[in-house]
């Protein structure tokens, strides 16, 4: 029997009905949730990222400012522009799109957002945060799949969750919340060896390493939850996972399908950070 589709379109689609109603609580007390997005360059990916991200929040009723910037901005102007977002009392979400251009460091520039405006969670102070457990933000993506796991009412506490990919923004955050949520957590990266052992064992499989169906059935254990980070395009346009499908879906129990799975997702809980982040200005 083929796995259960895990849907993110239709699970992001209840989230954001709620997202909207509280956002509705909070513009009435005259703090309407906004968001600024900023983008350097024209990387055809980030621009339809960003655009849709700017959508979800008109679609809420969020306040959002999309900022686009030449690939030739440097990095004490873009400095200077989050120092302003930083003092707006109308902006509660800052969202610097990656990658970034070579010529700016990047790690700079997510230090200089202000944690409570740091609804990406990158900041380090954010991601120590969530490592002794008590975020502020939970970085989007993983987030978003602790909620699909809810969603299903997963029995996290005791399962065996590995995680392929040690990425700072998916990775290493994933762990911490499942690890936070009782699970015996496993990190595998690019230099483990016999990966297809880690994998089969893994109750809870969720996959970030941007290699395209890298994980196929096989590697995968008999009725594990199966969670897609990947979003990778193929030369005939096609969107694919880093989770070979088509292979996979025989084996797992559930499993997120890309497009439509890890992605909505991942906007739903950035919406959901700047939510909060509204919810706790109203509060000051
Ligand atoms: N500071 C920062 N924060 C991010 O959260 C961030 C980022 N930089 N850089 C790039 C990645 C990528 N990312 C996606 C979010 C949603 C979809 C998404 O909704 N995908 C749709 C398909 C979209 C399509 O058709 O291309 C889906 O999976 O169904 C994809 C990718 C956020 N990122």
């Amino acid at each position: 029997m083929p796995a259960q589709l895990l849907d993110g379109v239709a699970l992001s689609k209840k989230i954001r009905t709620e997202i909207a109603a509280r956002g509705a609580i909070v513009t009435a007390k005259g703090v309407r949730p906004g968001l600024a997005v900023i983008v350097v360059g024209e990387n055809p990916a980030s621009q339809v990222y960003v655009r849709n991200k700017v959508k979800a929040c008109e679609d809420v009723g969020f306040h959002s400012v999309l900022e686009r910037y030449p690939l030739e901005l440097g990095e004490e102007a873009l400095l200077a522009r989050i120092a302003m977002l930083n003092a707006d009392p109308t902006i509660h979400g800052i969202l610097v799109q990656l990658p970034l251009p070579e010529h700016i460091a990047a790690e700079r520039v997510l230090e200089a957002i202000s944690p409570e405006k740091d609804v990406d969670g990158f900041h380090v102070a954010n991601a120590g945060a969530l490592m002794v457990g008590q975020p502020e933000f939970k970085p989007c993506t993983p987030y978003g799949c602790m909620k699909i796991l809810e969603s299903i009412d997963y029995p996290i506490r005791g399962a065996r969750a590995v995680i392929v990919g040690a990425s700072n923004i998916v990775g290493k955050p994933m762990a911490m919340l499942l690890l936070q949520a009782g699970a015996t957590v496993t990190i595998c990266n690019s230099k483990t060896r016999d990966l297809a052992h880690h994998t089969k064992d893994a109750d809870i499989l969720v996959v970030a390493t941007g290699k395209p169906k890298m994980i196929s059935g096989d590697m995968v254990k008999n009725g594990a939850v199966v969670i897609d980070v990947g979003i990778n395009r193929l030369p005939d346009g096609k969107l694919c996972g880093d989770v070979d499908f088509d292979t996979a879906k025989y084996i797992a129990g559930w499993i997120t399908p890309v497009p439509g799975g890890v992605g909505p997702m991942t906007i739903t809980m950035l919406l959901m950070n700047t939510l909060e982040a509204a919810e706790k200005a109203a509060k000051h």
